[in-house]
């Protein structure tokens, strides 16, 4: 081979690169229905596909139903002129409407010599060539939607399945593996991209074939494993898979993420999405390829998607109900030994007995087996039955559900309760139909606890460590935190993610041994596409730079809990703008312990702000590290000596001159005045600095070796308090008098009996006075800094929030229905 060679002249079976890179996209017949959908199917394609990925169509809306109504009427004789005549609007107008004049006039004359053929094998006989028939919606299709893309984004072409997909046996739509791989990769050109019918392929005699109902989804994962394909997407008008039918029973949820075997069980157990026959290609006999399968909605790209494939424990605990009517159960004394596995490998049926002699199967597949065991001269007995189920991995096996299964069932008649061979579906079989009724109680009792949270903690020092030391603890012994999952660690430069889940018992460890480098962008991109209900992040830096991405977190609908002070405290717009941005999105932001550590203070003003009372003024200690030190400051050590102790005992701030420098105090006020009510910024707050100038620039470490340079002023302080018999506390209060506010933070001189001036050292205070707390205020005190009540303080947030997540009601989307 020369180096002059172009990519579009190398052999396609020696290039891995595609190989390895393909993606399948399979849009169905309602994203292709009208020109708007098509132009957001480009749009998709466009934003979403690589050059060497393939796409792969069903028929443009109800053509399929269209074509076969003309069969039937041909069938039957009867006239054809309205239903050709509607055929042949719909196409052109689809072809008018999205193409260039030039483009419509060539696509326009090769549909009517289509039609032209249509009409010849409707005439001749159309029992023969029902497949070539039907064939015609996914051909349309597939060249309407190549010559758009063509026009618009890059070069493609169309595919006729047919040229390169064979199956052994039209019954069971076996594909001729080797076969149809060699003629597909014969078939590809490079450099364009590949737009190949869905639904139809062809027989070793070259006979048109269909693929039978929900042909084109199975056509998609086929091609993914005739091509190693690394992901298949199946565009539809769902967004996903639903803990149950999402149209009967409204508190569904979206489940993120479900292992093949479980998405197999619901295939054959009666999902309206996913198709038994479907996930064969990815998991079975075919290819064993290891796609994974996603389904994901074309008229709502944002939404997340379902992804189905293998994945650790947390994908392992989704649950859900599924349901199927128009069942069978078939009772016949010869569906014993050989008889009985025959009829079992043909039809597949939910659910076979030996003993009994008794098959479950689908209403549709009455005739073919009464016509099979006829053939044996046996008699049948046939009772209309349904099934309703609970499905999950290895379900059968937890005695739990299974108690809850039992119990939601316990006023109704049920035949038998039975398991799948692989115990991923608890089974109970209905002589009557399952009602929306029994599905709703159903789904409500095995369903009800199954909202995944996932949990990403950002800052692992003093408080951050704390903290995940208490989780463990705390996610076993609270229920409302029973589906959070820790699956992310971040510091400043390394983070360690895992979907699945991290092992809280040795998160810290994990992270240190397997933590690496990443950028925001990074973790934002992943927290784009997390596979949970709800994430929440735990913002445990004293970054100001990490409190800059809340804006983005919001709008990702992701629920900020942050010790960080920054963004609470940020100016006004920019705070107004955060605030706004959670609103709009659901994303709650809690940030109890910004102020007096776990001290409810946070809550108290927000309770009673929103049950209707003014507050006027507050006051009080706001610094655990100030109270600390001044209350053990006696002038027997260096206050120097005593700010590194507070330091090694974790309440001082990283670098200690945010406290000493008031500004902690100062943002801490605004915050309250804030939850109070009142709009204001850091500049209304007058803040008195303790740290001398010559100090003031220096880096922390640099501050701390020179730290002695504060004790002459401190000692200055002291002595002159004592000469009054007072003593210094730094002192926050805040006022609001007929309209005017007033705010600041400074040392003041306080008589020793002040209620300020007697706190357990670290103590904070708040004393809040109001409308109805006017002569007696409120007060709140204790510690109010320290690892154990910060991190105590975030725990108590984070049950906060997820009591509120657990109990959050999903809006499902569904096209046509809201
Ligand atoms: N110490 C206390 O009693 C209280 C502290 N807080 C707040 O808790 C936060 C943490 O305090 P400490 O644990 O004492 O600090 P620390 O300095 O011990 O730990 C902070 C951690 O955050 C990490 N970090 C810094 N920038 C980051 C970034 N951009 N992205 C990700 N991680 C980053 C650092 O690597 C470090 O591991 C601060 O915002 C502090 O104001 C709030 C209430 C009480
Ligand atoms: N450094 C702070 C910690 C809590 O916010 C304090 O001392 O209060």
């Amino acid at each position: 081979m020369t180096q002059t060679n172009t990519l579009e002249q190398l052999d396609f079976a020696q290039n891995n690169l595609e190989k390895h890179s393909v993606n399948i996209h399979k849009f169905g017949g309602s994203s292709l229905a009208t020109p708007e959908c098509l132009e957001r199917v480009v749009s998709i394609i466009c934003r979403h596909c690589q050059l060497n990925d393939i796409i792969v169509v069903s028929a443009n809306g109800k053509t399929t139903d269209l074509l076969l109504s003309l069969q039937q009427l041909a069938l039957s004789g009867e006239p054809l002129d309205t239903s050709l005549a509607l055929l042949s609007e719909q196409q052109t107008a689809l072809i008018y409407a999205l193409l260039n004049a030039e483009n419509a006039g060539r696509l326009a004359g090769e549909f009517e010599q289509d039609l032209n053929r249509l009409v010849a094998w409707l005439a001749e006989d159309p029992a023969v060539f029902e497949s070539d028939i039907l064939a015609l919606g996914e051909i349309w299709s597939a060249r309407l939607l190549s010559a758009l893309l063509n026009e618009r984004i890059c070069a493609s072409y169309y595919l006729d399945a047919r040229d390169f997909l064979v199956i052994d046996n039209p019954r069971d739509c076996r594909v001729d593996n080797p076969v149809s791989k060699a003629n597909l990769q014969n078939c590809r050109r490079g450099q364009k991209l590949a737009v190949i019918t869905g639904f139809i392929c062809k027989d070793h005699a070259g006979n048109s074939c269909t693929l039978g109902r929900n042909g084109s989804d199975y056509s998609a994962t086929i091609f993914a494993s005739l091509l190693s394909a690394k992901n298949v997407t199946l565009w539809t008008d769902v967004d996903g898979i639903y803990s149950a039918d999402p149209r009967v029973v409204p508190s569904a949820r979206k489940l993120h993420r479900l292992p093949n075997a479980v998405a197999r069980e619901l295939g054959r157990l009666g999902n309206p999405v996913l198709h038994k026959k479907t996930l064969q290609p990815l998991t079975g006999s075919i290819g064993g390829a290891a796609s994974h399968l996603h389904v994901a909605s074309s008229f709502d790209v944002q939404a997340a998607a379902t992804e189905i494939g293998e994945f650790g424990q947390i994908a392992r605990q989704e649950l859900s109900v599924t349901h199927l009517n128009d069942l069978l159960l078939v009772t016949c004394e010869a569906l014993q030994g050989d008889v009985l596995a025959d009829i079992v490998a043909e039809f597949s049926p939910v659910y076979s007995d030996q003993k009994s002699g008794q098959l479950v199967i689908l209403a549709s597949q009455q005739k073919a087996l009464t016509d099979a065991l006829a053939v044996l001269g046996a008699q049948l007995t046939v009772t209309p039955v349904s099934l309703i189920a609970a499905v999950g991995y290895q379900v059968a096996l937890r005695l739990d559900i299974y108690g809850r299964f039992k119990r939601a069932l316990k006023n109704d008649r049920v035949l038998r309760f039975f398991n799948s061979e692989e115990q991923h579906s608890i089974i109970a079989l209905l002589p009557q139909e399952t009602t929306p009724e029994l599905l709703n109680k159903v789904h409500h009792e095995i369903v009800k606890d199954a909202r995944h949270i996932g949990l990403v903690v950002a800052g692992l020092g003093n408080i951050g460590q704390r903290f995940l030391e208490l989780l463990p603890g705390q996610l076993s012994r609270i229920p409302a935190l029973e589906n959070v999952h820790l699956v992310g660690l971040v510091s400043s430069k390394k983070a360690l993610i895992q979907p699945d889940g991290l092992e809280v018992n040795s998160a810290l460890a994990d992270f240190s041994a397997q933590a690496t480098d990443y950028t925001n962008g990074e973790l934002l991109d992943w927290l784009k596409h997390h596979p949970y209900d709800e994430m929440i992040l735990v913002d445990i830096t004293p970054s100001e730079a990490f409190s800059r991405l809340y804006g983005e977190f919001f709008d990702l609908g992701i629920h900020v809990i942050g010790a960080n002070k920054w963004a609470a405290s940020a100016g006004t717009d920019i705070y107004h703008e955060l605030k706004n941005k959670a609103g709009k999105s659901g994303s709650l932001w809690l940030g109890n312990t910004t102020v007096g550590a776990g001290l409810p203070v946070n809550y108290a003003l927000d309770d009673l702000l929103g049950s209707g009372d003014q507050i006027t003024e507050i006051s009080g200690v706001f610094s655990g590290t100030l109270s600390w030190l001044f209350e053990h400051y006696d002038a027997q050590k260096p206050f120097s000596v005593l700010l590194k102790e507070a330091l090694a005992q974790g309440i001082t701030e990283p670098d200690p001159r945010e406290d000493l420098s008031g500004r902690d105090v100062q943002r801490k006020l605004l915050i309250l005045a804030r939850a109070a009510g009142f709009e204001l910024s850091l500049e209304d707050i007058n803040c008195q600095n303790l740290v001398p100038e010559s100090l003031q620039e220096l880096g922390t470490e640099a501050f701390l070796q020179q730290a002695a340079g504060l004790d002459a002023y401190f000692l200055q302080q002291y002595q002159q308090a004592n000469e009054k018999n007072a003593c210094i506390r730094y002192i926050a209060r805040f006022s609001s008098q007929q309209g005017k506010v007033k705010a600041g933070v400074s040392l003041e001189l306080l008589a020793v009996e002040h209620a300020f001036a007697n706190l357990t050292p670290c103590d904070n205070i708040f004393q809040i006075k109001s409308h109805w707390y006017q002569d007696n205020p409120l007060i709140i005190r204790g510690p109010g800094a320290g690892r154990d009540v910060t991190a105590g303080g975030l725990h108590s947030d984070l049950v906060t929030a997820c009591r509120q997540l657990v109990n959050k009601q999903h809006q499902v989307t569904l096209k046509g229905i809201n």
